[in-house]
């Protein structure tokens, strides 16, 4: 087969396409596993035909700012499962938060999209059905226990541990049975790569409620893990580890919250330094123990509970039903202090951020009068107007953090300093979904090249 036959005949593979070969019997529908075997082949000679093309052409300058800038607009990532717009935010796999939230399978009952779809998503490009969703739910079920020594791993941390720093711990440990480093070991050629990061990527996942539900349990004295349920979907059962999975609604905050967390693009610091580690060949358990560690910073993903610190502290200062004018105040002495009002703002992103929306779209269905919902709706209102007169923010509006945390409050999940983990369970889904592609396709080793101040110097004098 021509190299356009075959990237021709890996589009016409479209769901539509699939789905239609397979519809007369649902028997013969592949499992995620058989899908990306069959999707690999044609996207290797995919990249192929791109690098052949414009393998050569440049995206732009780079400019000295760039580099001590963050390297920020800097073209540097291949990351197929989402892309970010500065405008309008994130697709997954084209697909906006609202599309996801009309296409992808929900729960029986429920309305909102259930992250085993949006995996699928992110992996294949391709919507599951409702069925292929459920075996994904069953699979996660099935693989969901942690080795015992985890669990001993876990129980003898410190409560004074910051949960993100016992989910890394936990993680990192994960490695023990890794199937791509026993692969390795035994010499595993690189074209079956994929096959054990796979695996290995499925386990990680499976087993994230019962390292979160573990932490919570232990760190907020509420009692023994209950066992995970075979026929309930992956948001149920995280729930029900944590306790809450009696409130239908929290489950479907649960279901949104994954959904809507799991991916931003490559470039962010997890998905970021989960590829970066993932490209020496580290396992996906090493590799996501390291992107945790970036999550757990108060720039990114600990933002949401740093939100949740500053509301409260805003609430014990000027209380409860505070006028504007104090709220003006509160927002202007933070500033003042030299701190960063939390939840606003991004690299990327120029206006609100539509994982804002979702879920602010959620408090309205379920919890419209909540006060520190009211309050979140107040500040809306109130701090880009002062970030735009600061002058300094290149983004004045809300991110993802500024409003998940009040949604777990209400439902009784108050416990700040577990937010995290919410989010690292989630962002999961999107960094394992690269590093099985990135091993699908040979990706390299990522090393750029940096200079020092004194080499950026003489490199631009000796052009004088
Ligand atoms: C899931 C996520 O990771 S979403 C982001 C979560 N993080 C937060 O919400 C923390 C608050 N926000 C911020 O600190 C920033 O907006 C970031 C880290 C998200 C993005 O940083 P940058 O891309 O460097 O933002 P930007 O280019 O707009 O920064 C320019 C200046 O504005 C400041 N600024 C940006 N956002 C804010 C903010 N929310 N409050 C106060 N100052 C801000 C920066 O600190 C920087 O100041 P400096 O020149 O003194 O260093
Ligand atoms: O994109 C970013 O830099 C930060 C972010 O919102 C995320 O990772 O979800």
């Amino acid at each position: 087969m021509s190299l356009r036959t075959a990237i021709r005949h890996s589009r016409s593979l479209s769901l539509s396409a699939f789905g239609a070969r397979f519809a007369s019997s649902a028997a013969k529908l592949p499992t995620l596993k058989e899908r990306l075997a069959q999707l690999i082949p044609a996207e290797i000679e995919n990249v192929k035909a791109i690098r052949a093309e414009h393998g050569k052409k440049a995206f732009g300058q780079v400019t000295v700012d760039q580099v001590y800038g963050g390297m920020r607009g800097l073209p540097a990532l291949l990351w197929d499962g989402s892309v970010l717009d500065a405008e309008e935010g994130i697709r997954f796999r084209g697909k906006t938060i609202p599309d996801c939230q009309q296409l992808l399978p929900k729960a029986i009952g429920g309305s909102e999209p259930l992250p085993e779809a949006l995996f699928w998503l992110l992996l294949t490009g391709e919507v599951p059905t409702q069925e292929q969703v459920q075996e994904l739910s069953k699979d996660w079920a099935a693989r969901a226990a942690i080795p015992e020594f985890v669990e001993e791993l876990i129980d003898r941390c410190p409560g004074t541990l910051h949960p993100m720093s016992q989910f890394s711990l936990a993680v990192t440990a994960l490695n023990h049975d890794s199937a791509f480093a026993k692969a390795y070991a035994e010499g595993i050629s690189k074209k079956d790569y994929w096959g054990p990061t796979f695996d290995d990527s499925m386990d990680l996942i499976a087993k994230l409620p019962n390292i979160a539900g573990r932490i919570y349990r232990n760190v907020y004295g509420r009692g023994k893990l209950p066992a995970i349920e075979s026929t309930k979907d992956y948001s149920w059962n995280l729930a029900n580890l944590l306790g809450f999975a009696d409130n239908e609604a929290f489950v479907e905050l649960l279901r949104l919250y994954l959904t809507i967390h799991s991916d931003h693009e490559g470039g962010n610091v997890s998905a970021h330094t989960g590829k970066l580690v993932g490209s020496a060949l580290s396992d996906p358990f090493l590799a996501y123990g390291a992107a945790l560690n970036g999550l757990a910073g108060p720039l990114h993903g600990l933002a949401n509970q740093e939100v949740l610190v500053w509301l409260r502290k805003m609430q014990g200062k000027i209380g409860v039903n505070a006028s504007d004018d104090d709220v003006k105040e509160y927002v202007w002495s933070t500033l003042k202090s030299g701190q960063v009002v939390p939840g606003y703002g991004h690299a990327v992103l120029r206006k609100t951020d539509p994982r804002y929306t979702a879920q602010r779209d959620f408090a309205l269905k379920h919890l419209p009068s909540d006060p520190l919902f009211r309050l979140v709706g107040q500040i809306y209102n109130i701090v880009p107007g002062i970030l735009l007169d600061a002058g300094k923010a290149k983004n004045p509006w809300p991110n993802v953090d500024a409003h998940s945390g009040v949604l777990l409050t209400y439902y009784g999940l108050d416990q700040m300093q577990f937010y995290t983990v919410l989010f690292g369970v989630s962002r999961a889904l999107g960094v394992t979904a690269q590093l099985i592609w990135d091993r699908a396709l040979g990706a390299p080793l990522e090393r750029p090249k940096s200079y020092s101040s004194t080499a950026i110097k003489h490199m631009f004098e000796s052009q004088k």
